[in-house]
């Protein structure tokens, strides 16, 4: 998350939707309503029959140089070439961590408004409490309150927007995002690995990796099939993860075959997702997937999202490991920061902002 002056954003009245739901339950205002094709369908039938999205078990990668570390890196493969996204069960993080940033988050939620105020975020920027990737009056918003907030590099952070209630949001969020960023380190080695590089190819080209976390909280909605929690888009990092609270609706969705198939939580497992970085790293051989989130009308939800990216310094584009004359170059190489820059100052919107990278060949969609 680069840190972006905008001054000129025109973004128009943004409701919170937690306040709305508290005063007037059943009002969706019109910005909030979607266009037919983007409503989310959101039958029991899709539920209960969509595939779920593969399970890794982290603590058979721990083994050394195993047939069961073998497996499950084939799994992981797999996982990335076809799914773009995993479940992560047996990580080996500490569950009390879990819920103390979990309850650090909700209890941020549940402020009064003016509370959670203090550390708005201002228009056009990515940190702080509010509405993120809004740029236009006329841009449909997403059913979801958020408070984003950079974390490593330590020049990315603004302590202005750390919030001093709750009193253990900051101890919790500090501890976590340390366990969490070992988590991304090791599982970047894991994932090189299935590819065949060298375990440290991602490492030793990230330099000092930008860290940064997005709670995400979905209010209850009146009418579900009107609008978004969140919408669609493909994540700006290399490896992302997210963290589900407890007892809250399915609310993860991923794009798959043109289909939306909802990801159901395993409790205490993390959903880990491929990001633009690594597409472009592979040349397309892992995608980063199209995902978004749909609101329920009784329960609420919590998401607590970590994004672990290159250092912003860093060039990048294919390695020539993924390039031969069956798989031609499909990215340009590029600044890692302009490509942050130019992210998060555009409307989630599928996979476009990734046209930044892409090299339009005839052949190529
Ligand atoms: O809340 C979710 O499940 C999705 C969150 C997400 O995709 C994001 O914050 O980038
Ligand atoms: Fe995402």
């Amino acid at each position: 998350m680069a840190p972006v002056p905008i001054s000129q954003i025109k973004v128009g009245h943004i409701d919170d939707v937690q306040e709305l739901r508290k005063s007037i339950p059943a009002a969706i205002p019109e910005r909030f309503i979607r266009d037919m094709a983007e409503r989310p369908t959101l039958t029991m039938e899709t539920l209960l029959s969509s595939t779920d999205i593969p399970v890794i078990d982290f603590s058979q990668l721990l083994k050394g140089k195993t047939d069961e570390l073998q497996r499950e890196l084939s799994k992981l493969a797999a996982s990335c070439e076809e799914w773009g996204f995993f479940q992560v069960i047996n990580h080996g993080i500490d569950l009390g961590l879990l819920e103390s940033i979990e309850k650090a988050a909700m209890d941020f939620f549940m402020l009064p408004l003016e509370e959670k105020q203090k550390y708005a975020m201002a228009p056009g920027t990515i940190q702080g409490y509010g509405q993120a990737f809004v740029f236009s009056e006329d841009q449909k918003l997403d059913w979801c309150n958020m408070f984003a907030l950079g974390l490593e590099p330590h020049f990315i952070r603004n302590p202005k927007l750390w919030p001093t209630k709750p009193a253990e949001f900051s101890d919790a969020l500090e501890v976590y995002s340390r366990e969490i960023r070992e988590l991304c380190q090791n599982m970047l080695r894991y994932i090189a690995m299935s590819l065949g590089l060298n375990e440290d190819a991602f490492e030793n080209m990230f330099g000092e990796a930008v860290q940064a976390v997005r709670m995400n909280y979905y209010p209850p909605c009146s009418r579900p099939d009107l609008v978004l929690g969140l919408s669609p888009h493909s994540d700006g990092s290399a490896l992302t993860v997210l963290q589900q609270g407890r007892d809250g609706s399915v609310g993860l969705q991923i794009l798959r075959h043109n289909t939306w198939v909802p990801v159901r939580p395993i409790p205490n497992a993390f959903v880990i997702n491929i990001g633009d970085t690594i597409e472009v790293l592979t040349n397309g051989k892992y995608k980063s997937v199209e995902h978004r989130a749909v609101t329920h009308k009784e329960k609420d939800r919590l998401s607590i999202v970590t994004f672990y990216a290159p250092s912003y310094e860093i060039e990048l584009g294919p390695m020539p490991e993924f390039l031969d004359e069956n798989n031609p170059c499909k990215y340009r190489r590029y600044n890692h920061g302009e490509y942050s820059r130019h992210y998060v100052t555009s409307k989630l919107e599928g996979k476009k902002t990734l046209d930044f990278a892409k090299i339009h060949t005839n052949s190529s969609s």
